[in-house]
């Protein structure tokens, strides 16, 4: 190629990176290299396809725009570098690496770790961090139960799992976020328990670990080292990101994040938020972070809570052979004692132990004493202008419709101050909303039946004690 071409690109380089900025630049665009330009088109390659598609989606109209200006070509073709792309035998070469102290995958299985153990005994000073957290052999896809809060996360996890060794990385990064206990750690136990059996070098992290790791590779000056045994593994899984701190660690993370997924190798993260919201962290790793698939678990619903419940009892029975909870019992822990898979584990131990302690049989009765401190106030109702046009209107023998009428006869012009007084106590809407809500009033007629009402309250006792009963109607709806 001559030099007209690479003095373009030069310049194309330098003009997206003052646009950009240098954190954005640096975070994608380095690793795209001219290939050729003939007849009006720029080739240009990168080596993986998650980059082609990214630059693809967001900025080939800027690098066409550039290079019109630069060289009147008219188009830009983006391509996947293969030869930069795993070459053929790369996956079997990790194992041999592990021998000399390299990663091991992070398996369940017993000989795995005893290879795993003999590769860090000769790993001559080396930080141990390379062979991952430790993993709960509890924590697979099969004792994962599915509700609709987590089934696209399962499902992402499930494919990213499964991808053949050797494949390309199936959504790169994978970042998964929940809030506590709604089962993040164990879906990525499990992506790296499964991946390791399908011949990946897997090795999960927590960000701490991964922290400690770099930080005492420094210590020892053996951090090169650090950095090449995370850069020689298929499959990185990094959980509770957010606890990921300080600059250089950050740095490091985010040289091994673009080195990883650069060369076409699989990362997989979660953390207790979206990555536009994990602040500690520079713009272009949360730039990086969020340009994978990102998944929400939301909370569980009482349906999945019971399953949850109903598979730990069942692995509970096992260990303790006659351990069991009723049905109802169940219902009581799903509805009382918590939001999220870690409550319901406490729940079950306590009723356990209480069971194990008195031999007793559980009940309900029993149930409800032995958790009685896990049990979580439930959030305050939100209460609905519909609900209380229906509650009022039954109470009093009128309709719906009128209360919202214009009549004006005494039979309807009580309930119908009742209920916007109720509105006005029981929402958070607005007079002018109240207003609309009841057949389209304005704000001042909301205002003289709530100062009416309130006046009676204040002044009848039979009327605040119907005021009262009508509330609790309406709050235990
Ligand atoms: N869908 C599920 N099926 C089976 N068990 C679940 C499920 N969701 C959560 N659990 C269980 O709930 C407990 C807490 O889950 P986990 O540790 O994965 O939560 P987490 O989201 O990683 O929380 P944290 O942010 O606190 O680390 C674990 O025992 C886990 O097995």
């Amino acid at each position: 190629m001559d030099a007209a071409p690479r003095e373009a690109w030069e310049r194309v380089r330098r003009r997206l990176r003052a646009e950009i900025g240098e954190e954005v630049y640096s975070s994608w665009f380095p690793r795209l290299e001219l290939d050729m330009i003939a007849a009006g088109t720029v080739r240009l390659s990168v080596p993986t396809r998650f980059l082609k598609t990214w630059l693809q989606q967001h900025y080939i109209d800027r690098l066409t725009a550039l290079w019109r200006e630069e060289m009147g070509v008219e188009r830009v073709e983006l391509i996947v570098r293969s030869a930069v792309l795993r070459p053929a035998g790369a996956a079997a070469s990790v194992r041999p690496m592990n021998a000399a102290g390299f990663p091991a995958p992070s398996m369940s299985a017993a000989p795995a770790r005893q290879a795993a153990e003999a590769a860090r005994a000769g790993a001559s000073g080396t930080p141990e961090v390379g062979s991952g957290s430790p993993l709960d052999p509890r924590l697979s896809f099969s004792t994962f139960r599915l509700g609709a809060s987590n089934r696209l996360a399962h499902a992402a996890a499930l494919k990213v799992a499964e991808a053949a060794a050797g494949s390309g990385p199936v959504f790169n990064p994978l970042y998964l976020h929940a809030a506590v206990g709604l089962g993040k750690t164990h879906l990525l136990q499990a992506i790296a328990a499964a991946g390791s059996e399908h011949g990946r070098s897997v090795v999960y992290l927590t960000a701490e670990r991964f922290m400690y790791g770099f930080v005492a590779a420094l210590k020892s000056q053996s951090s090169l080292a650090f950095k090449e045994q995370l850069r020689g593994i298929d499959t990185l899984v990094i959980d509770d990101l957010q606890f990921l701190q300080g600059k250089s660690v950050q740095q490091e993370f985010c040289h091994t994040l673009n080195a990883l997924m650069d060369s076409g190798r699989q990362v997989v993260i979660a953390a207790d938020r979206p990555p536009a919201e994990l602040d500690a962290l520079e713009e272009r790793v949360r730039s990086r972070l969020a340009g994978g698939l990102v998944v929400e678990i939301s909370p569980l619903d009482d349906g999945l809570k019971l399953e949850i419940l109903a598979a730990r009892v069942g692995a509970l029975a096992q260990q303790h052979p006659g351990f069991a909870v009723p049905p109802d019992v169940l219902s009581y822990i799903a509805r009382h004692c918590g939001q999220n898979g870690r409550d319901l584990d406490g729940a079950l131990n306590r009723l356990l132990a209480h069971n194990q302690l008195t031999s007793r049989a559980i009940t309900l009765e029993m149930a409800e004493m032995a958790v009685r401190d896990l049990v979580r106030p439930s959030e305050p109702k939100r209460v609905r202008v519909e609900d209380i046009l229906r509650i009022v209107a039954k109470h009093y023998n009128v309709t719906r419709a009128d209360i919202l009428s214009q009549r004006r006869t005494a039979n309807v012009v009580k309930p119908r101050q009742i209920a916007m007084y109720l509105a006005k106590m029981l929402t958070l809407r607005s007079l002018p909303e109240i207003g609309r809500r009841f057949g389209g009033r304005d704000h001042t007629t909301v205002l003289h039946a709530v100062r009416k009402i309130e006046g009676l309250v204040g002044s009848d006792r039979a009327m605040a004690d119907e005021i009262e009963a009508l509330k609790r109607l309406v709050n235990d709806d």
